[in-house]
This record gives structure tokens, sequence and C-alpha cells, in this order.
């Protein structure tokens, strides 16, 4: 690792495994000092499984028993279950992407979900989390926050922890995170090492001052955390930035097929980053594109998906969103 990466991880990187590292009365004083208001978002696309859980054992503790969040939003991003129904009945607020903004139309992808989660907000700051974690997570909230709360030039902390697959049957010691593994890390150290002491860099649980994600594109897909990563390193410089290491982290995984149109994503996401506008460029005609292939018992069949980067633009650019946001403390 350079020697700035390797600083800024040991400078940057707290930890918060469980409620016992965290002191969440001090957090809220320190809330309540800086006059803030926490939204906490969950993007969620055919989470009923899971979502309702998560929901009330975050609703329990963080707006009911201490009141560090404001507001618990799932955003439903066209969920074909009954996630908006179960998230509603736990006690979230729950949004269509579709709905929001209407004027701008709606793309499909987590990216766009989290894009209109800042219109459909009023936390200066905000909390991101998947909506498939198992486990018990409540302590993700605190623990995202607490730099926030405590070093003002803080401006985005990632969460990180260790990842174990499940799969049929049982679960894979630190199996998880394949597309970080091995896609998002090697381009990541390649091109921006100095984000190489980013444990997790496409982890879903992260948390940011409004104030700088409204600054900063979303790629409206999977693209969307190191684009933001990416883009966030280049606003506010590695200072701004920080990690906190939440012990483990389970999730409902997906297929090695889905992952890779998730890479072929991530890929895009790194290459229009990367000043790599001639190879992107390349792709603008057959390209774009990731191809994949499944054998149908006679022969290999391919099948292609666009993972070319469509993006939104920073939402502060927005004309409508300003006219939206009520009074937003801090
Ligand atoms: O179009 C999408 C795809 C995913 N998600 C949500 O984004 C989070 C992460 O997505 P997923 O679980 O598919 O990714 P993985 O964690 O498996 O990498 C989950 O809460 C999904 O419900 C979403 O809101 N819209
Ligand atoms: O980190 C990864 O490699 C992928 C896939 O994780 P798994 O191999 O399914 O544990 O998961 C993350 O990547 C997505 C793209 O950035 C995020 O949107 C997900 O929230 C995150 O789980």
């Amino acid at each position: 690792m350079r020697p700035d990466a390797r600083a800024w991880f040991d400078h940057r990187t707290t930890s918060a495994p469980s409620l016992d590292a965290l002191d969440p009365d001090a957090l809220l004083r320190a809330k309540r000092r800086g006059r803030h208001r926490v939204s906490v978002v969950l993007p969620a696309r055919d989470e009923e499984a899971t979502v309702g859980r998560l929901v009330t054992d975050l609703r329990e503790h963080w707006v009911l028993r201490t009141p560090l969040v404001d507001e618990l939003l799932v955003v439903d991003s066209d969920s074909t279950d009954a996630t908006a129904r179960v998230a509603q009945a736990a006690g979230a607020d729950v949004v269509a992407s579709a709905d929001v903004l209407p004027g701008h139309g709606t793309r499909p992808g987590k990216g766009e979900a989290l894009w209109k989660s800042l219109a459909a907000t009023t936390g200066d700051l905000l909390v991101f989390l998947d909506a498939d974690l198992l486990g018990d997570v409540t302590h993700y909230v605190p623990g995202l926050l607490a730099p926030l709360l405590t070093e003002p030039q803080v401006s985005y902390v990632k969460g990180c922890y260790t990842r174990p697959l499940e799969v049929p049957g049982g679960t894979v010691p630190a199996g998880g995170g394949r597309v970080t593994e091995l896609t998002a890390r090697p381009l990541l150290n390649a091109l921006w090492p100095e984000l190489a002491g980013f444990v997790q860099p496409l982890g879903g649980e992260y948390a940011g001052r409004r104030s700088v994600l409204e600054r900063v594109p979303f790629v409206s897909g999977y693209g969307v955390e190191v684009g933001l990563l990416v883009d966030l390193l280049a606003l506010v410089g590695l200072g701004g930035l920080a990690q906190v290491d939440l012990g483990v982290r389970r999730h409902t995984s997906q297929s090695q097929e889905a992952l890779g149109r998730m890479a072929g994503q991530v890929v895009s996401t790194v290459l229009s980053r990367a000043g790599q506008g001639r190879a992107a460029s390349l792709h603008d005609g057959a390209g774009g594109l990731l191809t994949q292939f499944q054998h149908d018992g006679a022969r290999f069949v391919p099948h292609s998906t666009p993972v070319a980067v469509d993006q939104r633009p920073p939402m502060g650019s927005v004309a409508e969103y300003h006219a939206l946001l009520v009074d937003v403390v801090g």
C-alpha cells in the first residue's frame, strides 16, 4: 500500500463491531450539539423477506429508544413483491423510486434509488444500508454516524466488515465481496492507489453529509458505490473520507452470472472516471455490453447485457430539488 493510503488506513479506520464499542447516548448528545438531522435510507428491490425485520430493529433502536434517526425511508426500487407493504407495516416511510422527481422520469437500478432518496429525505446526514442484510446490524447506524458526528472534516464514511458467503448448505468464510475482490479492488489499486486502504470499496453500507452527496453524480446501477468513492475522493480528498469496521456483514447473495453483470457496471464506471474516454467511446457502438455464455446442452449461447454507464447529475443541480428541501438543520 502506498504511504498515503497506509497513513489514511491507520488514521481514518475506526472500529465499531458491536454496540459494546459505541456510546449511543454520547452520539445523541453530539447530534443535538451539531443540530443534525439524520435520514436512514434502504434501497430495496424485491426484499420482502428481509426488509421488515431490518426496519423493525432499526426503528426500535434508533427512532424509538435512542432517537439518533429522524427519518427511516425505504426506497422501493421497482419491486415486484410485497417489499413496500412489508416495509410500511414495519414502520418505515416508503416511496417508490419512480414517484420521486417524476419530471425526471425513472431508471432501473440501485443508484437511481439512492439518487432519488436525496430528494425524498431531509436529513443533513444520510445513512445508506442494503435491505437484504441478515443478522443483527443495528450497530451499523451509530457506527457509520460516529465519524460524521465527531470529525467535522469527515464527509463520507464507508462500512467495512468480513463477508462470509451464504451458500446452499452453509457459509464460506470471507467468500463474499466477489466483485470487490475480483474487479473493484484490483482496478482501484491500479488507478487510484490512494484508495487502497478501503477494505470494502463496494460495501452497501455508508453514510455522508448531504452537502457533499448533492454535489456528485449518482451512477444509476451497481456502479454507484465505486462512482461515489472516486468522485468523493476528487471532491473532498482522502482526508474527507473514513471507514469503520462494523464486524461481520451477511446478506442474501446473487449468482455468479448476476455478479458478472454487476462487475460490468463497475468496470464501465471505473473506465468513465479513469479518463478512458477512448475506451468508453469505443464502447459507444457494439460496446457498452457484457456478453456472457450459457450452455444449452449442445452449444454455448451468448447473451449480452448493457453495462454502459448511465448516471444522474448532482442533485444540487436539479431545480426542483431545492424547492423540495424543507429547512434542513445543520
Ligand atoms: O435495481 C436495484 C438493485 C438492487 N437494489 C437494492 O440494493 C441493495 C444491494 O443490491 P443487491 O443485494 O442486489 O446487491 P448485492 O448486495 O448482492 O451485491 C439491496 O438492498 C437491493 O434491494 C435496488 O434498490 N435496486
Ligand atoms: O462487494 C461485492 O463484491 C458485491 C457482491 O457481494 P457478494 O459476493 O454477493 O457478497 O456486493 C456489493 O457490491 C454492490 C456494487 O457496488 C453494492 O451495491 C452492494 O451493496 C454490495 O453488497
